[in-house]
């Protein structure tokens, strides 16, 4: 790397699955976009599709490393990545949204070992944080999802407290108080769906004088300040018990038509199962599943065809709450649905799946 060369500011996404990570990071991409800067994205992913490049708009340069996770079978992978991003689009700014799972402190490392033979510098780590669901997880106190969201609020420099207009006024002072009293030093920004009015805190981070070989792990400050916590963290770094095999077992890449019923991989504590639906199914029945879903299965996404509505939808659902988007995904897409979670039945899951198809199957009628 050259002495004088322009270091691109990096911005880690971190927070839990569903928090709002992708939300927030088209929100950044259009605010890049509007005073014409090139943003670019990297992408993680647990399972061996990314859904949520659907959108993403197709002008904004995306590298997406699915089917592992940056914070460790990925971290290597992540130098290149950046390299690759750098030399075909010279971006203005990168932002890498890591998997829910991932543990802010491996994947801080991660970001970091790559900044010491690229021109990056990263500039903040934003961590997305669920209220309702900080406030119900803290109140059972314990369990290893609970931990690491623990661990990615220790690390950020920004908190973002998400998903406000599900929290009572008092509910959001408690868990403001919380956030504080786990992180002393990040700005506290509340939020619904992302929405940012003040965004001088990344203004700062971008135009930071911080000498670029100064990174967050070293501890310098962030923004004058407002100090990074990274020393502070006690995050805990062994990935104990960590047996998971990270690598699908097919790729759809190669026009390989994927197995019905999937791989599981899992990452850690998480689960991940990811079907490829056959056959269309009925949308009453599906969100009722979605609403039946056992507590431990925390996040779902994917794309489905349904009998009754004219056109295929991308779905969302996190913590007992769906959406639904209609959406013409271009190139071949395939209806898949990932279910992330903890200790759940893989068997019970496909089970229902499966159901919802037959039932759609031998109702008479069909597509409309
Ligand atoms: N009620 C409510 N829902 C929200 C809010 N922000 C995001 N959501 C919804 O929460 C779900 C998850 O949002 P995402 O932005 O995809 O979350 P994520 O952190 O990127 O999810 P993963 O990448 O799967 O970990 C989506 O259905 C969003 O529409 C909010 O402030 N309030």
């Amino acid at each position: 790397m050259r002495k004088h060369e322009k270091h691109i500011p990096i911005h880690l996404l971190s927070g839990f699955l569903g928090s709002g990570k992708t939300t927030l990071l088209r929100r950044l991409l259009d605010y890049y976009t509007a005073q014409g800067k090139k943003p670019a994205v990297i992408m993680n992913e647990l399972g061996d599709i990314n859904l949520d490049g659907q959108l993403v708009g197709d002008e904004v340069p995306m590298a997406e490393m699915l089917s592992g996770c940056i914070c460790c079978t990925m971290r290597g992978d992540l130098g290149v990545e950046i390299s690759m991003l750098v030399k075909e689009h010279q971006p203005d700014v990168i932002f890498i949204e890591s998997t829910g799972a991932a543990n802010p402190m491996e994947t801080l490392d991660g970001v970091t070992e790559a900044a010491m033979y690229q021109a990056i510098d990263l500039r903040s780590v934003v961590t997305v944080v669920d209220g309702p669901e900080l406030l119900a997880r803290s109140r059972d106190g314990k369990g290893r999802t609970f931990k690491l969201m623990l661990e990615q609020i220790r690390c950020a420099t920004v908190l973002l407290i998400n998903k406000v207009d599900r929290l009572e006024p008092e509910q959001l002072v408690e868990a403001q108080q919380q956030l504080r009293e786990l992180n002393a030093h990040a700005q506290i920004i509340a939020t619904v769906r992302c929405a940012i009015d003040d965004w001088s805190w990344l203004e700062a981070a971008d135009h930071s004088s911080a000498p670029p070989s100064n990174h967050m792990v070293e501890g310098t400050t962030i923004n004058e300040g407002a100090a990074c916590s990274v020393n502070g963290c006690t995050a805990d770094h062994h990935h104990a018990g960590h047996q998971a095999d990270h690598h699908a077992d097919h790729h759809h890449a190669d026009g390989h038509q994927p197995d019905h019923h999937d791989q599981h991989h899992s990452h850690d504590h998480v689960m991940v199962v990811t079907y490829y639906w056959q056959k269309p199914v009925n949308s009453e029945a599906f969100e009722a599943l979605l609403q039946r879903l056992p507590a431990n299965i925390y996040r779902a996404k994917g794309i489905v065809t349904f009998t009754d509505a004219p056109s295929r939808f991308l779905f969302q659902y996190a913590y007992k709450e769906s959406d639904f988007m209609r959406i013409d995904p271009q190139g071949h897409v395939n209806d898949v649905a990932v279910f992330i979670g903890e200790h759940f039945s893989k068997e019970w899951l496909l089970n229902e799946l499966k159901q919802l198809e037959q039932e759609a199957a031998s109702t008479p009628g069909g597509l409309l």
